[in-house]
């Protein structure tokens, strides 16, 4: 079994659990509180912006001129193309998109999240460690739209577009970023191998987070509370 199946597979209750989660679930009644879409969205456009970033700093890290080019169009994907995703939710959730980023904000969640990925991008000199830590990004977002699409008939449901989107539009990334994790995979060590694991794992958990923090309107003083 490739190695990247392999970690699919020990994930799948976290990506179980994540679709369970009230945030997913509100989305699939269709009632999910405008609050936590607005939360979301504050974090998720700051959070965007440092996942392109990152790409960025997986260029020198790569010698395939086909890899870089595609990295170059993730960048612009990100930048430009998963805003239409961010459109639906700011159009449920009855506010001005450019307004709601204006004032972004780093919650705790999302900020440790980020900083996992530029964590691996500055100590590892292989590609691979930090896309461990990235993969988690799209397959998440695929692996619970296409759960919401295949137990749902989002026909009407204000979501919709959002679930299509990302139930569809992941396939091509994830067979890049799978490519390059199986191939270092392949003559990794055990103990590079676990780290890719513990990387591809943490994240999941990171996006499982994502989610509840928004829907709980987490900031650095509740933590406290
Ligand atoms: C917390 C969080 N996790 C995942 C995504 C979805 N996403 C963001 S960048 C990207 C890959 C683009 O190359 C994907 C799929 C999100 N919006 N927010």
């Amino acid at each position: 079994m490739m190695f990247t199946q392999q970690l699919k597979e020990e994930v799948e209750p976290i990506i179980e659990s994540i679709y369970n989660d009230p945030f997913i679930q509100g989305m699939v009644r269709g009632d999910l509180s405008k609050e936590a879409v607005i939360h979301y969205l504050k974090a998720d456009h700051l959070y965007l912006n440092e996942f392109a970033k990152i790409y960025s700093l997986l260029i020198p890290k790569l010698d395939d001129k086909e890899g870089i080019k595609f990295l170059l169009e993730q960048i612009d994907f990100v930048m430009n193309g998963e805003v239409t995703a961010h459109y639906t939710l700011a159009d449920y959730a009855q506010v001005d998109y450019k307004t709601i980023i204006k004032d972004g904000e780093w919650y705790p969640t999302s900020d440790h999240y980020i900083k996992h990925m530029y964590f691996n991008a500055y100590r590892y000199s292989d590609a691979a460690f930090t896309i461990c830590a990235m993969a988690p990004c799209p397959y998440v977002y695929q692996q619970v739209a296409l759960k919401m699409k295949e137990r749902h008939d989002f026909n009407g449901n204000p979501f919709k577009d959002w679930v299509d989107f990302y139930a569809t539009e992941m396939k091509l990334l994830m067979e890049h970023l799978d490519g390059w994790v199986d191939e270092f995979a392949e003559h990794a060590s055990e103990a590079e191998r676990a780290v890719l694991t513990k990387n591809f794992k943490e994240s999941c958990i990171h996006e499982k987070r994502f989610f509840n923090m928004a829907y709980t309107q987490e900031t650095w003083e509740s933590v406290v509370e």
